[in-house]
């Protein structure tokens, strides 16, 4: 058995293969370049004193008059050591029409124009710089972005690692299929990789879970030693009934999502090839046509029975579920984190399709109605007493919205669920609770994760993210801050009052665009609310207001017809363009003509409430920006890089500026 737990910052002896030369940037040699009095025979140029004068001209290219400034030699000379260097092959040459010839270092040639994939093999990691589209769709699918570097477009380089849930997941007929995905983007051939890759590939394709003719389920595994020594050590009586041959058992229909976790645990992934049931037929047809992405994602789907679509905020996964139930064609539970959600769902769903609105229930705190489409929040089926929702129809699909919310309880009701399709919505598929795997055994697997690929189409916009350092105000609050602790100096560092200043510069700078200002704490939020004179919404707000505060606040400017651009004083609509949000605006709520974000305090948050907030802004209208306040020198540092490097890893533009004091 592979053992696969193998952390790779471990094994750092290894040498990177690929097809660049790695640019040795030096940097033990003289700090700087600048003539100096050294008698360096120049035929002793290496390349990184080539690249050191390039430095120091700060410029991609010299000539050999600059370089021999720089190294303090003849041009004479320079141009026989360039020329040594030309012919080691480590420089280039560009003969430019009016004279000077120009040098430039060789792998800087292939760098400006190509990507460039370098593999290291046994950790299993991929970097590429400048990928294209199609490497970076096709890495998408075997393989995890760990990491994006680089702040300018042009220079990302994107380090992807291949980890055994990745192969597991890998949406390929067969291991030739994906061998070859893999060769196709890596610079040649790595044995050990396609053998490890192989044999993750196999391991996801020993056990399996069919119906049999008699209408039970049967564990079969490829092998008799396989049902001998995996399954029985990780399964007992609770979970299978009796043998049926050397390599089948008779599941106990109860324990069928335990024992698809007990041998994901073991690392052994089952298929899950049981008929699902469709549930009561229920009428819905499709009204939108969906984008190919969407069509591809309910395919996969309906090929799976199960899985989670996972996309950005906006990339249209509730108009992809709403095709879904519609291919279905089966009785519908959908659950969802909030109430607002539930309203919205239910809009979406009469937006996009067929539906009979008689036929759509919701079922939270506010009405118990269950229809052939019932819309319930997670928190209503947790509760013991709302157990009846689950079974009071024959559902033939479930739907999970917001995924990573699932609560305890309903993940347990989730287990006894497994005889229906089971369907997740997440735009967040690292969890910090460890859900991840609950998540894939008791929904299904990842559906379409490769969100570069979906900004590069033009469905999502990809936000600018800037990080500001502001620094504080006066030194009172900096030594207010050095006295207090815990708790409390997390909530001095978040209330920075020099915050405030920079919030009313940024939405003066963005005169134009809708804003929404994020905050943590209620103190802050009136503070800066009314600061800026706009309205506040917290938990405290009743869900009428908050309704029509978020209604006001989609409204399109002066609704009347036409660019009518003339001054009427005060007589404009009562449409709203700043709104500053506590924690409870940071769920999916639709506001997609937010363009701007400001995330003023709750730097100690999650990642996924980083992922979130910039979530709200990345929607197909208009150009996104998020702005994230961090005091300077507190640790709201560190916390607003952490929740960055989530969002970079994402393949999400960051950036970082120091505001002056
Ligand atoms: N195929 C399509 N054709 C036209 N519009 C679409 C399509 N798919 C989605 N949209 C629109 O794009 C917007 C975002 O779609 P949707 O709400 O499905 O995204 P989402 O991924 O569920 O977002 P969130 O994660 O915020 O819930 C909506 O306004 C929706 O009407």
């Amino acid at each position: 058995m592979t053992d696969d737990t193998g952390d790779p910052a471990g094994s750092d002896d290894e040498t990177p293969v690929g097809q660049g030369v790695d640019g040795g940037n030096g940097g033990d040699s003289d700090a700087d370049a600048a003539p100096d009095d050294s008698e360096d025979a120049p035929e002793d140029l290496s390349i990184d004193r080539f690249h050191e004068a390039l430095e120091a001209e700060e410029r991609p290219v010299a000539t050999a008059s600059e370089v021999a400034r720089r190294l303090g030699t003849t041009q004479a000379a320079a141009r026989d050591a360039l020329g040594a260097l030309v012919d080691r092959g480590d420089v280039d040459r560009l003969d430019v029409e009016a004279d000077p010839v120009v040098f430039y270092p060789r792998d800087w040639g292939a760098l400006a124009s190509r990507e460039r994939v370098v593999v290291f093999p046994k950790r299993r990691e991929i970097v590429v710089d400048r990928p294209t589209q199609y490497t970076r769709a096709r890495l998408s699918q075997f393989a995890n972005l760990v990491d994006t570097t680089g702040t300018e477009p042009g220079t990302r380089g994107y380090l992807y690692r291949i980890r055994q849930e990745d192969v597991w997941a890998a949406p390929f007929d067969d291991a030739d299929a994906l061998v070859g995905a893999l060769r196709s983007v890596l610079p040649c051939r790595y044995d050990h990789l396609e053998e490890w890759v192989r044999d993750q590939w196999r391991r996801a394709h020993r056990f399996r879970l069919y119906t049999h003719a008699d209408g039970y389920v049967v564990l079969e595994a490829a092998s008799e030693n396989l049902m001998g020594n995996v399954a029985d050590q990780h399964l007992d009586d609770d979970h299978l009934r009796a043998p049926i041959s050397d390599t089948e058992a008779w599941v106990n229909e109860d324990a069928v999502a335990a024992v698809k976790r007990a041998l994901y645990d073991a690392g052994y992934p089952v298929e899950d090839d049981r008929d699902l049931a469709t549930g009561d037929p229920v009428d819905v047809d499709l009204t939108t046509e969906l984008r190919d992405y969407q069509r591809a994602w309910v395919d996969q789907f309906l090929d799976r029975k199960s899985g989670v679509y996972v996309g950005p905020p906006g990339s249209g996964k509730t108009v992809a579920a709403i095709a879904t139930i519609a291919a279905v064609g089966g009785e519908t539970l959908i659950l969802v984190p909030s109430r607002e959600l539930a309203d919205q769902w239910r809009e979406e769903l009469l937006e996009h399709s067929t539906v009979d609105p008689a036929d759509i229930g919701l079922y939270h705190g506010g009405t118990k109605e269950v229809r052939p489409v019932t819309i319930a929040t997670y928190q209503i089926a947790g509760m013991d007493r709302h157990r009846s929702l689950f079974d009071s129809r024959e559902w033939g699909l479930i739907c999970f919205d917001e995924a990573h919310h699932i609560t305890a309880p309903v993940y347990s009701r989730t287990a006894e669920l497994q005889s229906k399709h089971r369907l997740g919505l997440s735009a967040t598929p690292v969890s910090e609770t460890g859900s991840e795997e609950e998540i894939y055994t008791l929904i299904g697997g990842p559906i379409g994760a490769d969100w570069d690929s979906l900004f590069e189409a033009g469905f999502v916009q990809e936000p600018e993210v800037e990080i500001r350092y502001v620094p504080w105000r006066d030194e009172l609050a900096q030594s207010e801050y050095a006295a207090a602790d815990g708790r409390e100096r997390r909530r001095v560092a978040a209330e920075n009052p020099a915050k405030i200043e920079e919030i009313r510069y940024l939405l003066a700078a963005h005169r134009d665009k809708k804003a929404l200002v994020f905050v943590e704490y209620l103190d802050h939020g009136n503070a800066i609310a009314d600061a800026l004179d706009a309205p506040f919404i917290s938990g405290e707000t009743p869900h009428h207001e908050r309704a029509e505060l978020f209604r006001r606040f989609r409204a399109e400017e002066g609704d009347a017809d036409g660019d009518n651009t003339e001054e009427t004083d005060g007589a404009r609509d009562d449409d709203l363009d700043v709104l500053v949000v506590s924690r409870v605006g940071d769920e999916g709520i639709d506001l997609p003509n937010a363009e701007l974000a400001v995330v003023a305090s709750g730097l100690g948050g999650s990642r996924r409430q980083g992922s979130q907030r910039a979530g709200r802004t990345m929607r197909p209208t208009g150009s996104a920006l998020v702005y994230v306040l961090a005091t300077r020198g507190s640790s709201e540092e560190e916390f607003a890089q952490r929740q960055m490097r989530h969002l970079g890893r994402k393949g999400v533009r960051v950036r970082e500026t120091n505001v002056a004091e």
